[in-house]
């Protein structure tokens, strides 16, 4: 990137979340993604430029490690000049969702380069040829088993399901989703048709589509604005169904969604033969772990008629789905079992203040930190060095459970002569396709208190205000329609 020949009219406002803002370039396959500060908040140019080395760092030698080669994208730090960064500040603003606006976009002189994850990642210029890509935050996919759990509820009903409540209550979203992380990353297709379904349904923050790397579908600031399938599937008929272009209302739209699941559902279960040194990790054990939430909406019948499937039934190796769950299955006592090891080196770093770097809390994350995330035992001796490895692992997995998995999807025909493993094909359709991971920064050492104070705020809510109410009636005619649906291997 010439910093010199930047010029703000060629950048428009891609998205952001609560800690990044992120702009995408109008001809080429990149964006940059700034830092975000509350107003006074900001930090110097150098700060910036060492946290985003440090976001580097962490991709490039922890989770590209974890994930994949093909997955993680690193990117590179850019210094971007000031004539540049005011403008486009400016131009963004009125783009910028009110409820993103309580912090600043970083105008300090840093930002990260990255592909565009909306695209296919073969091209370093914008392709002519249409495609669509569906980005998924799947959230904790799994129910914890940790001995330090104080609340059984925690080992019955998952983390997003309890959350759920306490959002609606709080009015961040209108309704609740039947999404279930449980569903998504159990590899029954059925459960994640379901799951995938119920995100198309009600997205949240957990699912955008975009066509032509514009956003079309998702992520609303106006939460009263009910999603509209219709419109959906009317953007998407021509990727599915090119010819057949007089077909219209909601069979039609039904016909659209399920042939999109389907082809996520065989994305998100393809292997990579790229397989990172994930390979070199233990599984993380998880004993007498349950695979389903009780609070999930998915049909008591499938779960009934599936019982022995859904015992059994698991992710293939390889899968991304597989290998980001391994990565949050790094939290193995909880939040619960992890606070008091964070209080003992707290304790630890009062009497020795100097010791902190010694420690490595806030890296350098190199190859010697992913070799010390190997260490699974949860045999406590009581030492420093065992609550700091727990908290670092502890710390992987709150970004696995916080990272959005970007599906890139472009029509190809079955004769186009692709490497096959990069096309993923369904009865009707055949598309060229890249997935990656995006949002991959280290959470921080800091915030292991809020997480601790957050946890029990859900729980409290959930026990109190939900865990006695009956379960939603489910309609079956609307939402067992997919399920129930014959499902093509
Ligand atoms: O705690 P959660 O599960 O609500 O996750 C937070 C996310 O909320 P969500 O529930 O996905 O809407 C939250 O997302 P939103 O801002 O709600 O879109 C952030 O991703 C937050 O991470 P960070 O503090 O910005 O690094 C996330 O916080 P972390 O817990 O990952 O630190
Ligand atoms: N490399 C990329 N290519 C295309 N789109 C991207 C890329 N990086 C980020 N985005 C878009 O920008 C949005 C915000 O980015 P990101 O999730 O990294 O922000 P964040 O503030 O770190 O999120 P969070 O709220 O989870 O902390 C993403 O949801 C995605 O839609």
């Amino acid at each position: 990137m010439e910093a010199d020949r930047m010029d703000e009219n060629e950048w428009s406002y891609h998205g952001e979340g609560n800690k990044s803002l992120v702009v995408c370039h109008t001809q080429r396959c990149v964006v940059l993604r700034f830092l975000k500060f509350l107003p006074n908040r900001s930090k110097t140019a150098e700060e910036v430029y060492q946290h985003l080395q440090k976001i580097l760092d962490f991709g490039k030698h922890v989770m590209k490690q974890f994930l994949g080669e093909n997955y993680v994208h690193h990117g590179e730090v850019v210094k971007l000049p000031l004539d540049f960064l005011k403008p486009l500040c400016l131009r963004v603003q009125s783009e910028r969702p009110e409820s993103r606006c309580e912090k600043e976009m970083d105008v300090s002189g840093y930002a990260m380069c990255l592909p565009n994850l909306t695209r296919l990642q073969t091209f370093p210029f914008i392709e002519h040829r249409p495609i669509f890509c569906i980005e998924i935050k799947p959230k904790c996919g799994f129910i914890p088993t940790s001995p330090h759990i104080t609340k059984e509820i925690k080992k019955k009903v998952c983390r997003f399901c309890m959350h759920q409540h306490l959002k609606v209550a709080k009015g961040k979203w209108k309704r609740i989703s039947k999404y279930c992380p449980l569903d998504l990353f159990s590899g029954n297709k059925r459960r994640m048709h379901f799951a995938l379904m119920s995100l198309l349904q009600e997205s949240q923050n957990n699912l955008k589509v975009f066509k032509n790397g514009e956003l079309i579908y998702g992520c609303r600031d106006d939460q009263e604005h009910q999603s509209d399938l219709n419109e959906l599937a009317h953007h998407l008929k021509p990727f599915f169904f090119p010819t057949n272009g007089l077909v219209n209302g909601p069979q039609s739209t039904m016909n659209i969604l399920k042939e999109l699941i389907q082809v996520l559902t065989n994305t998100l279960l393809t292997t990579s033969a790229d397989s990172g040194r994930s390979e070199s990790f233990k599984s993380v054990p998880i004993p007498q772990s349950r695979n389903y939430c009780e609070s999930g909406h998915v049909c008591t019948e499938l779960l009934r008629i599936n019982k022995h499937k859904i015992e059994t039934a698991g992710l293939p190796k390889g899968s991304i789905l597989y290998k980001t769950l391994q990565a949050q299955m790094l939290d193995m006592l909880d939040i619960e079992g992890l606070y008091p090891l964070y209080k003992r080196v707290e304790k630890y770093l009062e009497e020795c203040p100097e010791e902190r770097s010694t420690l490595l809390l806030d890296g350098p994350y190199d190859e010697t930190f992913f070799e010390k995330l190997k260490d699974l035992s949860t045999d406590d001796n009581g030492s420093v060095e065992y609550a700091v490895t727990k908290i670092q692992q502890y710390r992987v997995a709150m970004t696995a459970k916080d990272c959005s998995i970007m599906i890139a999807l472009s029509p190809t025909m079955q004769e186009d002569c692709y490497d096959q493993r990069s096309v993923i094909k369904t009865a009707r359709s055949s598309f060229k396709y890249s997935v990656s991971i995006l949002d991959l920064d280290l959470k921080p050492y800091e915030s292991i208190p809020h997480q601790y104070k957050r946890d029990s705020k859900i729980v409290s809510h959930y026990l109190n205000h939900e865990e006695a109410a009956p379960s939603p009636i489910f309609k079956e005619t609307e939402d067992c329609t997919l399920l129930l649906h014959k499902v093509t291997h």
